[in-house]
């Protein structure tokens, strides 16, 4: 099978992008299409594959898998470049349009012209605090923010923010310290997360900055996590770390974004996106 693609990225995290304007795959493919392609070996290599589709409720849709097949219900870098595509491949007309993910519609915008766009901004909407929502299993008050929580013979605190997909904040003193190799793929598949979690080490700078390194759900370590960049932003607050309202530079291994968490709720994320690679993937399916 032929597959045309594009691969895009979000400051390194990067993604193999389907235009499914252009054609159609069967549904019970996609978990093994998203592991193969995103294989550095057998496949084009990327954090997973993201699918551009017609929407009936927004103006251009977007589903992610990451590199395990699993399927994520939202990804902030992922936005970007879908915005990016969608604006440059003429499937949107406006400059500001609303994406469909799982996890609900969000509107972006993108600055710059049709050639040469400079970065997007995407209104995240509100992020989900209630533990049963995340979801985390433990007695379900109001917020998970700064709670005790051991794994490995290592007590830490968990701060769990969902931005549609979820999020376990850990704060650390030093982010060259972060535990993320060893404690990320523990933390991921951890009972108290029924659906896993995506977890991040945190570094807060001073009152507007943070270092971020990210272990994602099904994709493992990655240059960056747009989601969790917007969850990290919302933690630090709750954690009156940072304040509301305030433009936080959030320094990912690949790069910074800029969060805002306004006072009306709304998480707000700018950043570039860039297009790497377009070509075509020759699939054949038992591979
Ligand atoms: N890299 C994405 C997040 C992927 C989330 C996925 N790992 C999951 O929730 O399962 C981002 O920029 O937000």
């Amino acid at each position: 099978m032929e597959i045309p693609f594009t691969k895009m990225h979000g400051l390194g995290n990067s993604y193999i992008y389907l235009n499914l304007y252009q054609f159609s795959i069967k549904e019970e493919e996609l978990p093994d299409l998203a592991k193969v392609i995103a294989d550095k070996n057998i496949g084009i290599g990327s954090d997973g594959l993201i699918l551009i589709h017609p929407s009936n409720k927004a103006d251009v849709g977007m589903r992610i898998f990451n590199k395990d097949g699993s399927e994520g219900k939202n990804c902030g870098n992922g936005l970007r470049c879908v915005a990016k595509y969608a604006y440059e491949n003429r499937l949107v007309e406006s400059k500001n349009f609303a994406i469909e993910t799982k996890a609900g519609n969000v509107q972006a915008e993108v600055h710059g012209d049709r050639e040469s766009i400079k970065e997007i901004t995407v209104d995240m909407g509100q992020p989900i605090l209630q533990r049963s929502k995340i979801p985390m299993i433990g007695k379900d008050k109001e917020k998970v923010v700064a709670e005790a929580f051991s794994i490995d013979h290592t007590r830490l605190e968990v701060t769990a923010v969902s931005m549609g997909n979820p999020h376990a904040v850990f704060f650390v003193d030093k982010i060259e310290e972060a535990p993320l190799t060893t404690l990320g793929p523990i933390i991921e598949q951890d009972q108290r997360f029924p659906e896993g979690i995506n977890v991040e080490f945190v570094e807060r700078v001073n009152e507007k900055e943070l270092h971020f390194r990210v272990w994602e759900r099904g994709s493992g370590i990655t240059q960056a996590c747009g989601t969790g960049a917007c969850a990290a932003v919302v933690a630090a607050v709750l954690n009156n770390q940072l304040e509301k309202e305030k433009e936080i530079t959030v320094h990912l291994a690949g790069g910074d974004l800029f969060i805002t968490w306004a006072m009306d709720g709304r998480v707000w994320m700018r950043g570039e996106a860039k297009t790497t690679v377009e070509g075509v993937f020759y699939w054949e399916r038992n591979n």
